[in-house]
């Protein structure tokens, strides 16, 4: 039977997109997945149609339409889902524009800059039947799904405790200075959205996603931050998150997620420098070692000593990207509206927590970013 072809159009040219259809070029029968195939139809910037060209080009998807506005893509009868790869204030108004025109969407991370955009997001596309996903790629790697699998299984027995750290380790006012996206107020920058979300990914994806559906509970969050004073931005953010309920039986859970600009998870580079993310249960522990996003390592420590090390190895021609890629195209040709890795409720839980963890630190974007209003005049 001939494989399921996927039609992809990319909403933004970026750093993000060009990772993201490099990937989608990689045979997916290499990788298991005979069943499914990536096309990019086309590609839309918004600085004019000579970029998307520009972009399609250098990607080597030359074939792909090009326009230089989102509002002609969305409107692109050949496209079958959009990939929105804006920074994070921009994706709920790029998010609403594909929906409103019926179209599938994959939305980089963070999902929203809060969880009510996220939330209306997700009523909107189950109104209109739509799939909708936050592109939270390290869900998708093999090695997410093994450790998931370790846990659910209770070879690490109870797990009471996930400790997860993505930390860049970058001199801040030389890196970023005042307007890159990373620490830029009009662009939602700060560590918390960015990064934090791959810390909170570890805490969610152990502690949380483990569990049966119907016993998942939202934690009680507690956090601190450090805003950058060039521009408000959050330099530095740790969040304590107390689970009612633990995987295999714990009691409780607790989840410790820190991000940091200015320190490194890994300083050395080399993996000498121990785990940046530790899930610690009765009979042994996981470690992951940095970064967050796209684990090097990681290790299966039982409590008798005994210790299994594992690569994070990836198919062939493949960064990452393509295995979320694949998830949407398995769900979209059967129907789904939603994936069962990453949930609208779990996404929505975890834009809760980060909710919190700004209003407990007085960090709140520009209105014009925080609003349901749709659309935007001059945005
Ligand atoms: N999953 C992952 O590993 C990663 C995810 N990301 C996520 O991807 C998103 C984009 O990040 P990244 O690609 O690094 O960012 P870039 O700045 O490289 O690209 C963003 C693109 O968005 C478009 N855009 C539209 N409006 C604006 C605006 N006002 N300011 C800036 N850009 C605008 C532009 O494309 P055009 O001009 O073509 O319209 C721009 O090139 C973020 O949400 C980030 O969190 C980022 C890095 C890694
Ligand atoms: O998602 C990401 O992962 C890698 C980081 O370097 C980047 O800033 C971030 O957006």
């Amino acid at each position: 039977m001939a494989p399921y072809e996927l039609r992809w159009g990319i909403l933004a040219t970026g750093w993000i997109a060009e990772q993201f259809v490099t990937d989608l070029r990689a045979d997916p029968s290499a990788r298991g997945q005979a069943d499914i195939k990536h096309t990019v139809v086309a590609a839309a910037s918004s600085r004019s149609a000579d970029q998307a060209t520009k972009f399609l080009k250098e990607q080597s998807w030359s074939n792909a339409k090009a326009y230089g506005s989102y509002a002609e893509l969305v409107a692109d009868k050949d496209v079958d889902v959009i990939y929105v790869a804006t920074p994070h204030s921009h994706h709920y108004q790029n998010v609403r524009l594909c929906l409103e025109a019926n179209k599938h969407v994959l939305c980089e991370k963070a999902f929203t800059v809060n969880a009510a955009q996220t939330e209306k997001l997700a009523s909107i596309a189950k109104d209109k039947g739509l799939f909708l996903m936050e592109a939270v790629w390290t869900r998708y790697f093999p090695m997410s799904v093994q450790i998931r699998e370790l846990i659910q299984k209770g070879e690490l027995g109870s797990v009471f405790r996930t400790m997860a750290d993505l930390s860049l380790g970058e001199d801040v006012e030389s890196k970023f200075g005042t307007e890159h996206r990373m620490v830029k107020m009009d662009l939602a920058g700060g560590a918390l959205l960015d990064l934090g979300i791959y810390s909170l990914t570890w805490v969610f994806q152990t502690l949380y996603h483990t569990l049966p559906a119907a016993e998942r509970k939202a934690p009680a969050v507690s956090a601190q931050m450090h805003k950058y004073t060039k521009t408000g931005a959050d330099e530095h953010t740790s969040i304590l998150l107390s689970f009612p309920q633990g995987p295999s039986g714990a009691a409780y859970a607790q989840g410790i997620a820190t991000t940091n600009l200015r320190v490194s998870s890994e300083p050395a580079k080399q993996g000498t420098s121990g785990p940046a993310i530790r899930i610690q249960g009765t009979k042994g522990e996981i470690q992951v070692d940095h970064p967050a996003y796209r684990p090097s390592r990681w290790r299966f420590i039982r409590a008798d000593g005994s210790k299994d090390e594992y690569e994070n190895e990836m198919a062939e021609g493949v960064r990452g990207f393509a295995y979320e890629a694949d998830e949407v195209a398995r769900c979209i040709r059967d129907g789904k509206k939603e994936s069962e890795v990453l949930s609208l409720e779990e996404s929505i839980v975890i834009m809760k927590v980060m909710d919190q963890a700004r209003e407990q630190n007085g960090l709140k974007y520009p209105d014009k970013l925080e609003t349901l209003d749709y659309p935007i005049e001059h945005w």
